[in-house]
């Protein structure tokens, strides 16, 4: 291995219990919210086809006149009660709210910028709000923070020159300096997420970034980081150039789902989704195809059978109120998780192989293995196969624990499981499995004998 003193300070995964915690939320909420809500994605009548945070950097945008809207940010129906209510209701353990996107933006009253939310209309500091109805529903809070900021004056995509190396020698200053008044003034903050770091500056920013790291533990300890703040002093992100993943999990899964087990490399990780097909800010057209609650429960189940969770976005309009796409989005995973929940909360990876009825997940620190099924069989009977010398005790339904499913033992670690006649399931469901050990089995059969 190359000797790095910038690299990944620990191999695997995090042992504590905050870290632990983290790994029992199976699902989130991403909140994405600032000055680009007010336009919607569009500009003079026309519609961006990019992500609709991003609109800043259209051509067709005036950079003077983006950096103005400030001037008009006044959410007067926000309301952070609501907001944290719903989220309850859609059941997630945790939240990632926007502090400051790429435009610089903050919705919090930043001591070392004008340009935030106190100098707007609005005034109030947004992010204490949320932090503070959210913590109160019971749900965590994580601040996002885009590193990136293109208001600033000393932000340089590259370091060509000494005045570029000076100058952003400043930035990275204003960037320690607002991260910490950030956990200062919201000490309820159980992590950060960090964007905007894909650029050569940041890359060059190897050492200073392990330091910031250090510095932002040391302020709240248990804080959770992942692989998204990091460079090694060669460069590297998210794996060092050892391959060994820089941050407490891996978060390059930006609407996208690992395929198998194994594409996760023992990393605790999570998916960050879009209901539209790209766009985290609100924008008034949705571009192509918008995820279906459906969807978004069969995405919140892979990624938990992998060992992950899932965070899904929401973009509030400038008002401070959510479009009825996303209410319904909400309310439907809600009911659903209300009935199947403990399929995803304090849920793993199973170790079993994928099968066509849907998938597997595993509760934590316990032998109990869920099968959440997607594709009944026309047959009506589900194919079992558990890992080896693994075998069913009892099959049951989740939402009707006394009806016990018959099963069928085709060998050691392969059963048909029958559904009750009659059932005709209209969403998904789960099936309960005490499993047995094969030395069980042989203890049984010796007893038979
Ligand atoms: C260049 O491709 C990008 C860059 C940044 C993003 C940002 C989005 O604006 C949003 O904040 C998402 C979480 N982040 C990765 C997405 C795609």
């Amino acid at each position: 291995p190359v000797a790095l003193k910038h690299g990944a300070h620990r191999v695997g995964k995090r042992t504590d219990a905050d870290m632990a915690k983290w790994r029992s939320y199976g699902l989130g909420q991403f909140i994405h919210w600032g000055l680009y809500s007010i336009l919607e994605g569009k500009y003079n009548g026309k519609y961006y086809n990019g992500a609709a945070e991003w609109i800043r950097s259209w051509k067709e945008v005036p950079h003077a006149e983006y950096d103005s809207l400030y001037k008009q940010f006044n959410p007067e129906n926000f309301n952070p009660t609501q907001w944290a209510k719903m989220a309850k209701q859609m059941g997630v353990k945790y939240v990632t709210f926007t502090t400051k996107h790429h435009d610089g933006f903050c919705l919090w009253p930043s001591q070392y910028t004008q340009y935030t939310v106190a100098n707007s209309p609005y005034k109030k500091d947004i992010v204490k709000q949320v932090v503070d109805a959210y913590t109160k529903e019971g749900i965590d809070v994580y601040l996002y923070f885009s590193v990136m900021d293109w208001s600033h004056p000393d932000w340089r995509t590259d370091l060509k020159t000494k005045e570029d190396s000076v100058a952003f020698d400043r930035f990275k200053l204003f960037t320690k300096n607002q991260l910490t008044e950030l956990l200062k003034m919201y000490p309820q903050t159980k992590g950060l997420w960090f964007d905007g770091t894909w650029d050569t500056s940041w890359k060059k920013s190897g050492a200073f970034s392990d330091s910031l790291e250090q510095h932002l533990k040391s302020l709240i300890p248990g804080l959770i980081i992942g692989s998204r703040l990091r460079a090694d002093e060669f460069g590297n992100r998210h794996n060092d150039a050892n391959g060994v993943l820089m941050g407490d999990y891996e978060q390059g899964w930006e609407r996208k789902i690992p395929k198998t087990y194994a594409d996760v490399h023992g990393n605790d990780w999570d998916c960050v989704m879009t209901i539209p097909e790209n766009g985290w800010g609100y924008a008034e057209k949705w571009l192509g195809h918008w995820k279906t609650s459906y969807e978004c429960i069969e995405m919140t189940t892979q990624c938990v059978s992998l060992g992950g969770n899932f965070v899904l976005n929401f973009g509030p309009k400038a008002d401070g109120t959510f479009r009825p796409e996303e209410i319904t989005v909400a309310k439907e995973m809600g009911d659903w998780m209300k009935v199947n929940n403990a399929a995803i909360y304090d849920c793993e990876y199973a170790n079993c192989e994928k099968q066509d009825w849907g998938y597997f997940t595993k509760k934590q620190n316990d032998d109990k293995i869920y099968m959440v099924v997607f594709n009944v069989p026309i047959n009506g009977s589900l194919k079992v196969k558990l890992p080896k010398n693994t075998s069913i005790g009892k099959a049951s339904l989740l939402q009707a624990p006394s009806t016990v499913l018959s099963t069928e033992q085709l060998d050691y670690n392969a059963s048909y499981i029958q559904l009750p006649k009659g059932m005709k399931p209209t969403s998904p469901f789960v099936i309960v499995i005490d499993t047995k050990q094969q030395s069980q089995v042989e203890t049984e059969q010796k007893a038979k004998t």
